[in-house]
């Protein structure tokens, strides 16, 4: 070989390097945990350690649940309105918390350790083959309308409990859930709690007040609807995003419903992993953001969430062992 060819073989070489390096610098796959087909080693009070780090030491002492003697026998006061606390909402939340639970399942509640994965929407599930894994959890968390037809093989089946609001509520409930999966309503106004009362009772609908159509039937038991403590709202906003939570603006700052999940998760559970969190780069504005439709960055452009700073918050989890990562970050 020629010195001119051997030069060029190895300038070939150093650029196969430098892109090899690049591409997994790029894709932070620092914070990708390799998936094994063994359970977890799973510590009782694990998760509980690590969010007290990050929420103080009191916030375990919070029901995950509202619950109705809170209300009616003692009047729990609430420094904030929704969605950071029921000020104002008093009235309207009793009525719903006369006709749903606060239970949390014997089937979680009888686990010796709690193994949590929270599934966020993100495209980043898409072709992960990661539903056999995402089934083997004790408590699956997913969000909003999020499928699960059609997509078992990277998201999974088993659903133990989903957050939603009315405005992300799927219109058949029945097929992206299971018989027994908890729906645990997020209430950003006091409408939601009227939509919910409504539905459950069935009294007649409103259709105003909601910033996308909600369903006006929807086919749900009673027995598995929740409301969630809104405190985890404001520890989410306060200690993950130090947003101020007294605000007078129209359109709130607030954190996205997959940061109120993990906060929620390393309250409930002793391990947390998650999968499919992370959005695009801002000026990536072609790319889809979720695993089952096509829609991009600027669909949340009034949304009053801060994606960027909530990528800090997650990393400062990921790299505190609080929770890891189950998809790339
Ligand atoms: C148009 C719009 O309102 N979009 C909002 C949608 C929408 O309301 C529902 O999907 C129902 O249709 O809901 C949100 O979020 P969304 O339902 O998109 O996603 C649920 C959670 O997954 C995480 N996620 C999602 C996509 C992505 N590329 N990376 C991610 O990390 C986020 O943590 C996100 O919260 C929401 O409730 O937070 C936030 C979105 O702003
Ligand atoms: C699509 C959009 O920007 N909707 C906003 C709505 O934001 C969404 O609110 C949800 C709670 O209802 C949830 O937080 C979701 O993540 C947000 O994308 C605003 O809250 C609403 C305020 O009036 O304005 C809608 O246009």
């Amino acid at each position: 070989m020629t010195s001119k060819s051997h030069w060029k073989l190895l300038a070939l070489a150093l650029v196969l390097v430098v892109v090899m390096v690049w591409y997994s610098i790029s894709r932070e796959d620092s914070f990708y945990f390799p998936v094994s087909e063994k359970k977890e080693p799973c510590f009782q009070g694990e998760a509980e350690r690590q969010a007290s780090k990050i929420f103080g030491n009191h916030s375990r002492e919070q029901p995950i649940f509202l619950q109705l003697k809170d209300y009616f026998w003692v009047k729990t006061p609430s420094a904030y309105e929704l969605p950071f606390g029921t000020k104002g909402s008093e009235d309207l939340l009793l009525r719903v918390l006369a006709i749903t639970s606060y239970s949390i399942p014997e089937s979680i509640q009888s686990l010796e350790c709690r193994r949590c994965v929270v599934v966020g929407n993100g495209h980043r599930l898409k072709n992960s083959s990661l539903g056999g894994v995402i089934n083997k959890y004790d408590v699956v968390i997913r969000l909003n309308n999020a499928p699960v037809a059609g997509y078992e093989g990277d998201v999974g089946s088993k659903t133990t409990i989903r957050l939603f609001y009315p405005e992300s509520a799927h219109f058949d409930p029945k097929i992206e859930n299971n018989p027994d999966t908890l729906l645990v309503l997020v209430a950003f106004k006091a409408m939601d709690f009227h939509w919910i009362e409504t539905i459950l009772s069935d009294k007649k609908r409103v259709r105003k007040g909601f910033w996308k159509q909600p369903p006006l039937i929807w086919d749900v038991n009673p027995k598995q609807i929740r409301i969630l403590n809104p405190f985890f709202m404001e520890i989410a906003a306060d200690k993950l995003l130090s947003l101020p939570i007294q605000q007078p603006r129209k359109i709130k700052q607030k954190p996205t419903t997959g940061l109120l999940a993990i906060t929620l998760a390393l309250h409930l559970c002793d391990l947390v992993h998650i999968a499919g969190f992370g959005y695009p780069d801002a000026y990536n504005k072609k790319q889809t953001i979720h695993y089952y439709e096509q829609i991009t960055l600027k669909s949340m452009a009034g949304s009053g969430h801060n994606v960027s700073q909530e990528a800090v918050a997650i990393k400062r989890m990921l790299e505190m062992g609080a929770v890891k990562n189950l998809t790339y970050f």
